[in-house]
């Protein structure tokens, strides 16, 4: 939808305007109310909650974020101004530490309930109608039949020789992991989420910083562990990442 001043319209005008097919109505102001808060907590939270996973590993790892700032750096060249959408598109290896991150820690431990419109059976279980049914997603991506050592933190698993290799996310073709859910409820955000994590990442990187996570051990699994939270919030870290933005030292000769 397109509004007279040239801008996309603002997401309360299309619920506004949304006309339900089947009941033949408009939605009522409670619906639009529930509506609101869902689309915009959906979109932060497990947004804040991927890129806080994605941050700490850069800290815990140096050499990850080395490369990631390395391949920031020549897909920049002389600039020194914010990283732009176009320069994403020359960055294979940000892409796989992004996916490596939602792979290792989706947010969502077990995504939304399903449901089934009628009694089934299905490998060998019989789920009832009504029943609430959650997905283990990351146990999926924590499979070690489907990935190799699978609780460590290696971008370079989605790497081919030509940079990253093309990976479903959503899982059209083969389910290896589900950080978004899969099927026709699938996240509808997810490409902008990705985006978001590949410009926040980049940004942070970019910006000539070197991250230091407070109280940090190196090696110690402890600083990554996760904090035990309902079903359906998204799970962070039970030591909270507080992140230290230091000047990274640039050899101007070098430089040159
Ligand atoms: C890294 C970022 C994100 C992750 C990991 C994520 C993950 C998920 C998951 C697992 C679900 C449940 C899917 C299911 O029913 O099985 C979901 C639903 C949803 N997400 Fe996201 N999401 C992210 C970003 C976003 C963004 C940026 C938006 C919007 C701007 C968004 C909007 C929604 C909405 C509205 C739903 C509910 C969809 C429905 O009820 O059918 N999400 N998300």
């Amino acid at each position: 939808m397109q509004k007279e001043c040239g801008f996309p319209a603002p997401y309360v005008d299309t619920l506004l305007d949304l006309q339900l097919p089947d009941d033949k109505r408009k939605l009522e102001d409670g619906e639009v109310v529930s509506l609101c808060p869902e689309f915009l907590n959906a979109g932060t939270h497990a947004t804040y909650a991927a890129l806080q996973w994605i941050m700490g590993n850069l800290v815990k790892y140096p050499h990850i974020q080395a490369r990631v700032f390395e391949e920031i750096s020549g897909a920049m060249g002389e600039r020194r101004d914010e990283v732009k959408e176009e320069d994403l598109q020359k960055l294979p290896y940000l892409k796989a530490v992004i996916l490596e991150g939602l792979r290792r820690h989706p947010p969502a431990h077990f995504g939304m309930p399903h449901g089934v419109s009628q009694d089934v059976a299905l490998g060998g279980h019989a789920i009832p109608q009504n029943a609430s049914i959650y997905f283990m997603e990351a146990e999926i991506g924590w499979n070690s039949n489907l990935w190799e050592d699978p609780m460590e933190f290696k971008p370079k698993r989605f790497l081919n020789g030509d940079g990253v290799e093309a990976f479903d996310v959503t899982g059209s073709k083969e389910i290896k992991m589900m950080p978004f859910g899969a099927g026709r409820r699938i996240c509808p955000g997810y490409g902008l989420g990705i985006l978001y994590l590949e410009f926040f990442v980049a940004e942070n990187v970019n910006l000539n910083n070197e991250l230091h996570l407070e109280g940090a051990i190196d090696g110690d699994d402890d600083d990554l562990s996760e904090k035990t939270v309902l079903a359906l919030m998204p799970v962070l870290m039970k030591n909270p990442l507080k992140a230290h933005l230091a000047p990274r030292v640039i050899d101007e000769a070098e430089a040159d």
